[in-house]
């Protein structure tokens, strides 16, 4: 079974190295392979012969295009080398790399970078400590302006690695060559969509070095959760398979649940119940079929609901309105001590009033499914989880924070356990941006939740197949098609 792919950040990656360094390999030797790798991306991008011009800056990133520029023109392409700086500003292993050029060394405001067929972004890696300014912002834009193809070396200059923004101006790559592992930036936006596709380059830092640094940043993807996914025994009945309450809105507002309710039966939730409201009944009653119906009056009628221990997994928020009954039924929720989904209505809610859910759900399975501006209205008046610049860092503190699961939704949904765990999905399709998206993947969570997944597992499963659902149906997707191609989705995973 393939491992969870280890996301490093820059200060996780600098350990790495350096304990692959103090292990017994030197410095320049990555360095030297690093370098290679870039020359072997080039080589796949371009004839030989070809003009090829690396653009280098003065740190280590810089290194790794001396050596690159180097190898290059050994194999035949034509390549021209501009530094940002001076050589003499060099330092580390970089000096030695620029021995091995023996070519000029131009200026990065030269015009021959124009004449390139292939740039290689060799200017700033892990180590760009602040917002591109002078003749470090003069260089990117150059190299933007000649509208050749770009080849960024272990991220595009000018791109914070670990979230993933833009620090002032950045190269816009069709390729990135990175090393032993992603960094945060290739997977979160805006980072993901200037890396261009990104390939990973094993210059000699072994698994266990990684794992040993790793703060517990994965790649979302099947080799997190795969393991856990629930099938069905052959002696299975369906209450082995949990049951899932999904709160319905009033009558005019019941569309919301019965996505959540369709998406958690599709994903194996043995029995789904609707909880309407009394004046909601009839409009449910017409539409709902393997999917039960429950009359369900207010945080009274759950908490009466909730007497049955068979009701293992909840969806709350959809389209369930902005009220202080919504709160209460979070309380009711919170103190039967089911699996529980929090989404929509039951966040904003309690818009400035997170100071009542601080560690409300360490006692039971949790995840709470903001979209950007729901976590901005929950988390109101708490800067020390809205400032960081770092999206990942705002869902780990939310999720420590509150004791839940975090998924905090968008094109690049992060997902933080309060254990620190933190997973980003990439794997989804602008398609998915419509009305009753979102609720279709509480309903997800919840039905794999209710089969017994971890809240995280459950978390990340749930965001992964709702995208992949979603790419796989692609143009003209609405939300009713997402539960429907869940089963495809299921049977590769399940295969
Ligand atoms: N370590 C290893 O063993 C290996 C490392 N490898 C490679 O090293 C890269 C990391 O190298 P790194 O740490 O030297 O950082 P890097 O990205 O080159 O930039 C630092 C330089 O830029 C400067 N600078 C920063 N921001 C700036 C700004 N806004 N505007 C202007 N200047 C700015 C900063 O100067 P200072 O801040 O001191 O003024 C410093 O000079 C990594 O991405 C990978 O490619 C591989 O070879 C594998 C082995
Ligand atoms: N551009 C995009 N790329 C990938 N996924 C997206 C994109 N836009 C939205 N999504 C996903 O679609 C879902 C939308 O959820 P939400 O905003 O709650 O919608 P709704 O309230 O209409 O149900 C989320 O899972 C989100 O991650
Ligand atoms: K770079």
């Amino acid at each position: 079974m393939p491992a969870p792919e280890i996301i490093l950040t820059a200060s996780e990656m600098r350990r790495a190295d350096a304990a692959t360094i103090a292990a017994g390999t030197p410095g320049i030797d990555l360095m030297r392979r690093a370098g290679r790798a870039v020359a072997e991306a080039v080589q796949a991008m371009s004839p030989k012969g070809s003009r090829i011009a690396v653009v280098s800056g003065p740190g280590q990133n810089g290194g790794d295009g001396f050596v690159a520029a180097t190898l290059l023109a050994e194999q035949g392409y034509r390549v021209s080398l501009f530094l940002l700086g001076s050589r003499k500003r060099l330092t580390g292993d970089a000096i030695e790399a620029a021995k091995g050029w023996a070519g000029k060394i131009g200026s990065v405001d030269d015009a021959a970078l124009d004449e390139a067929d292939l740039i290689v972004d060799a200017l700033f890696g892990t180590g760009l400590t602040r917002d591109l300014e002078g003749m470090a912002r003069l260089a990117v834009d150059r190299m933007n302006g000649t509208g050749k193809p770009i080849l960024a070396v272990d991220l595009p200059s000018g791109i914070d690695s670990d979230t993933g923004e833009v620090r002032g101006v950045a190269v816009k790559a069709v390729r990135t060559v990175t090393f032993a592992a992603r960094k945060p930036c290739h997977l979160l936006l805006p980072g993901r969509a200037y890396s261009g596709a990104v390939e990973v380059a094993d210059i000699g830092i072994l698994r266990e070095t990684l794992e040993a640094e790793s703060g517990g940043l994965f790649a979302n993807g099947p080799a997190l959760w795969r393991h856990a996914l629930p099938k069905p025994g052959l002696s299975s009945h369906k209450y082995e398979r949990g049951h899932t309450l999904v709160a319905s809105g009033g009558a005019t507002r019941t569309g919301a649940a019965r996505l959540a309710a369709r998406a958690a039966l599709r994903i194996g939730s043995g029995l789904v119940t609707v909880a309407s409201p009394p004046e909601a009944l009839g409009v449910n009653a017409a539409q709902l079929t393997a999917v039960m119906l429950r009359g369900c009056d207010g945080p009274e009628g759950l908490h009466a609901i909730l007497q049955d221990p068979r009701f293992n997994a909840l969806v709350l928020g959809p389209a369930l309105g902005v009220h202080a009954a919504t709160r209460a039924m979070v309380s009711v929720a919170v103190h039967a001590r089911r699996s529980l989904v929090l989404d929509a209505d039951a966040l904003t809610s309690f818009e400035g009033l997170a100071s009542e859910l601080h560690g409300a759900f360490r006692h039971a399975p949790t995840v709470l499914t903001p979209h950007g501006g729901e976590f901005n209205r929950l988390f109101k008046g708490h800067p020390d989880i809205l400032d960081p610049e770092s999206k990942i860092e705002r869902t780990r503190r939310a999720a420590a924070y509150t004791g839940a699961v975090v998924l905090l939704k968008g094109a690049d949904t992060v997902i933080a356990a309060p254990d620190g765990r933190a997973a980003i999905n990439e794997n989804g399709t602008p398609y998915l941006a419509t009305a009753g998206s979102g609720d279709t993947l509480c309903g997800l969570i919840a039905g794999l939740m209710a089969q017994g997944l971890p809240a995280f597992e459950a978390a990340c499963a749930g965001a992964w197949i709702h995208a992949e659902a979603g790419a796989q149906f692609g143009p003209g997707l609405i939300s009713e098609d997402l539960a429907e191609q869940v089963p495809a989705v299921l049977r590769e995973l399940l295969r």
